[in-house]
């Protein structure tokens, strides 16, 4: 375990941390915080929720110098919410120094922005399009940047964001120092990170897996027609304190969203079709626990930290392996456990091997549960309230009722009456989902016994690539063109 103060982390820091409750430095902190205080480049990759926001974010912050009033850092992240979450995290590292740090993102007022640029913000945290709006008005100015942090940084360079990097990195100083962090790093996409860096150092923690070994992983061999009533049954069965639900599509959140409340449960959607007041709401109700299931696009799939979150539901196969960790990922972080299921269709099958074979992990197979162990599982739940509620040693009130029941039935008949009335009887309301189309076959596109590679250059320079639907990152016009351009990290 490493002490933040054997890293030459500075007083003011150092004080910021404590008031966060970080005691000890993460491994991916312990290993890059002192490379990057040395001003190296670097390319960390460690496992979801290991802390790599502060393993950037604290030598970034230890670097400003406060008496100055330029834009000295920079970090950009792929979708609103985390550039939020990110600008937010750095504020309290910050806090110490008193480092002014400013999210700059789409779908926000951007005369408001500009007001806000005018306190001479120290750090810019940001969505790419957005700030090459404000480097283009001339509103930010990136030639006193020591340094640029991609969030994200196989997402950040993958087709669709390419260009809008290139573009903004090439209005920062040529000595800058430029630091990629994600828990996914495919080589193809580190090959040509290193062409915008200097001899980058690359920081892998040594850790078996991808993922995070917290995490149970599930998968469901289902139909893609008896989808939604398995995921019901799951919900009632695990009852999650907080789960997210993911869904290939705009269209399939909202349909999902929308069944799941018809069925009872509080969820809400997140995808980028959505206003950003609206995506910022539902997160919000989501933290707050006011909303129990998330519904969401891949929008939600990268850095986002919500604890509380114990289960996260494929309900449509990622169309990456890369995604596939990210998604998990939004459970089992900070030394959490969590729980990842994942639903494959026959027809998608073959996805399988290569996710596991992305993540170095084998999932398990779960049954899909019956009618009648989703009905236990709602009793079992009951149950552990009723225990509770009899720890809490607060039932005075209702004893002098229960002696009187007691006397006209046996203890047996008034409990199993109870627990029928508490117990949530699965609800089978019939709901509309649209069939989503499987991702395609691999077996019916591999003639005989050609290996995978082959495939996958074919298919690749036939366009026949797919890129990711309809996710939406909320990038307004370039990134939904870009949307359409192959990405490079796709199943190999
Ligand atoms: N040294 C530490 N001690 C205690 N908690 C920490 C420490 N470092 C980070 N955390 C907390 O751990 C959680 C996960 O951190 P963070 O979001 O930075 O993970 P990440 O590695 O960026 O994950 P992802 O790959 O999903 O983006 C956050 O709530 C953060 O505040
Ligand atoms: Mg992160």
């Amino acid at each position: 375990m490493t002490k933040f103060e054997d890293l030459g982390i500075s007083p003011a820091t150092m004080r910021s941390l404590k008031r966060m409750g970080f005691e000890e430095a993460t491994p991916v902190q312990a290993e890059t915080i002192p490379l990057s205080l040395e001003n190296k480049d670097l390319i960390g990759q460690a496992q979801t929720g290991t802390g790599k926001t502060a393993a950037f974010g604290i030598p970034l912050i230890d670097k400003i110098d406060k008496d100055s009033n330029v834009i000295q850092g920079i970090v950009i992240a792929p979708t609103r919410e985390l550039a939020v979450q990110v600008s937010e995290e750095l504020y309290k590292i910050g806090y110490g120094k008193r480092a002014r740090v400013l999210a700059i993102y789409g779908g926000q007022d951007i005369n408001r922005q500009i007001r806000a640029l005018k306190n001479h913000p120290h750090i810019i945290v940001g969505t790419p399009g957005r700030i090459l709006d404000h480097i283009n008005r001339k509103t930010i100015r990136l030639e006193n940047i020591h340094t640029v942090v991609l969030d994200e940084a196989d997402e950040m360079l993958n087709m669709g964001f390419i260009e809008d990097i290139e573009a903004i990195l090439s209005k920062t100083p040529e000595e800058r120092q430029t630091l990629l962090f994600s828990a996914t790093m495919p080589a193809p996409i580190q090959r040509m990170a290193e062409k915008f860096m200097k001899n980058p150092q690359v920081v892998r923690v040594k850790t078996k897996e991808v993922t995070v070994p917290l995490i149970e992983q599930y998968y469901l061999e289902v139909q893609e027609k008896s989808k939604f009533d398995i995921l019901t049954r799951l919900l009632d069965i695990q009852t999650p304190e907080l789960a997210i639900v993911f869904g290939r599509t705009k269209r399939r959140v909202d349909e999902l969203s929308e069944a799941l409340n018809l069925r009872g449960y509080m969820a809400e959607g997140i995808h980028g079709d959505l206003s950003q007041a609206k995506r910022l709401s539902v997160l919000r109700k989501f933290k707050e626990g006011s909303i129990d299931v998330l519904v969401a696009t891949d929008v939600a799939a990268r850095g986002l930290d919500i604890s509380g979150v114990t289960h996260v539901y494929n309900f449509d196969i990622p169309q990456d392996p890369e995604s596939y960790v990210h998604r998990i990922g939004r459970t089992g972080r900070a030394g959490k456990e969590g729980v990842a299921m994942t639903f494959i269709t026959p027809r998608e099958k073959s996805y399988l091997a290569v996710v596991e074979r992305t993540t170095k992990r084998k999932m398990d197979k779960m049954k899909p549960p019956t009618l009648d162990e989703a009905l236990e599982g709602q009793q079992k739940a009951v149950l552990e309230k009723i225990l509770q509620s009899i720890d809490s040693n607060n039932l005075q009130f209702y004893k002098h009722a229960a002696e009187e029941l007691l006397e006209q039935q046996d203890a047996t008949t008034v409990v199993a009456a109870v627990l029928k009335m508490l117990t949530k009887e699965p609800d089978t309301t019939p709901v509309k989902l649209t069939e989503e189309k499987p991702l395609p076959s691999r077996r019916d596109k591999r003639p005989n016994n050609d290996r995978r590679g082959k495939f996958d250059s074919r298919d690749r320079k036939r366009g026949n690539y797919k890129p990711r639907q309809g996710q939406g990152q909320g990038q307004g016009g370039r990134r939904q063109s870009s949307n359409n351009k192959s990405r490079t990290n796709s199943y190999k």
